[in-house]
């Protein structure tokens, strides 16, 4: 196993062309947020607008357009009950983030399975949170696309059938290797398993542990997966830069709040970014 280094941030983060638009940096269509989970899917959203992704569109319930416009105007929003809406959308992505906040209700489900049914092999797609526990509890086959998943140590379990004290890296790479993607599997030593190997995260706090932390990752995996090249590169710096900047905050605060993250992302990102 292989632990990360900033080294990762040198190889991903790009000093952008001066030739370049919203275009260049991609498209992110997120899906979750039901009535009960708002905060998650905006927490995500907000999480790759800071990252730098270049166009964003939200799907979530209704009743959360109004809070998500009025913290977060550069977000497009959507009703994930559109069927057709929600194909229109997730064809035109980069990448598509779903799962947080998403529910585990019939709605959700039937969200999560027409995000199956439309996603395309080039697409990129991050299944976290409520989406993986759906795929585990209904069995759901697993669409061809470029898989990421980030489960917690709980959503592993349930998704892997591996118990959470016997989740070590010959069996979790066992599996990672069925659901043929990445998978990010989060604790206070977050363990990054892909085809090419197997990563430690040595950034992170306990000062993390609050509500929305990984729906804030989900979005950071998503913003940074849209803009630069190379999936696998972009799924580790992104890991190692949300608690990177925890662990700056974590000198001077006992609790880092999500929303504290993301808002370091611009200034972060530019003092990592580099040159190809
Ligand atoms: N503000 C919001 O709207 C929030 C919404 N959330 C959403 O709520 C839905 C349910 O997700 P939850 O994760 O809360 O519920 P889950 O039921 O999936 O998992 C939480 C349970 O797993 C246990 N667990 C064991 N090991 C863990 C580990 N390493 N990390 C985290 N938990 C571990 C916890 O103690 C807890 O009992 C998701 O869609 C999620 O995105 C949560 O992210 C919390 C914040
Ligand atoms: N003690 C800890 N040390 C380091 N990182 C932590 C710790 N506790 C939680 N985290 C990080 O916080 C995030 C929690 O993700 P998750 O449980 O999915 O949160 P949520 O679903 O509430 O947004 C993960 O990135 C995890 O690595
Ligand atoms: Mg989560």
């Amino acid at each position: 196993m292989e632990t990360l280094t900033e080294q990762i941030l040198r190889d991903t983060i790009r000093i952008r062309p001066d030739k370049s638009h919203k275009g260049t940096y991609g498209r992110v269509c997120l899906v979750g947020g039901n009535a009960q989970f708002g905060g998650a899917i905006m927490m995500a959203t907000e999480a790759a607008v800071y990252s730098g992704a270049g166009l964003n569109t939200t799907l979530t319930d209704p009743v959360n357009f109004v809070s998500l416009h009025s913290r977060l105007p550069e977000a497009m929003v959507a009703d994930f009950h559109d069927t057709e809406q929600l194909e229109q959308l997730v064809k035109a992505a980069t990448t598509v983030v779903v799962g947080p906040g998403l529910g585990t209700d019939a709605d959700s489900l039937t969200a999560l399975e027409t995000v199956f049914k439309t996603v395309t092999p080039a697409q990129i797609l991050i299944i976290d949170g409520s989406a993986i526990t759906l795929v585990a509890d209904k069995s759901l086959t697993l669409p061809k696309a470029r898989l990421v998943f980030t489960p917690h140590e709980m959503e592993w379990q349930r998704l892997s059938g591996i118990p959470i004290s016997n989740q070590h890296n010959d069996e979790n790479e066992k599996v990672r290797a069925e659901l043929n993607g990445i998978v990010v599997l989060k604790s206070h030593h977050t363990r990054i398993y892909t085809a090419k190997g197997t990563y430690l995260n040595p950034t992170g706090t306990p000062a993390q542990a609050t509500g929305g932390m990984g729906d804030t990752l989900a979005g950071m995996v998503g913003g940074f997966t849209a803009q630069f090249t190379d999936l696998e590169n972009a799924v580790l710096a992104a890991v190692y830069t949300h608690s990177a900047i925890a662990d700056e905050l974590a000198e001077s605060q006992y609790v880092v709040l999500p929303t504290q993250i993301m808002h370091q992302l611009p200034r972060f990102m530019h003092e990592h970014q580099a040159l190809k």
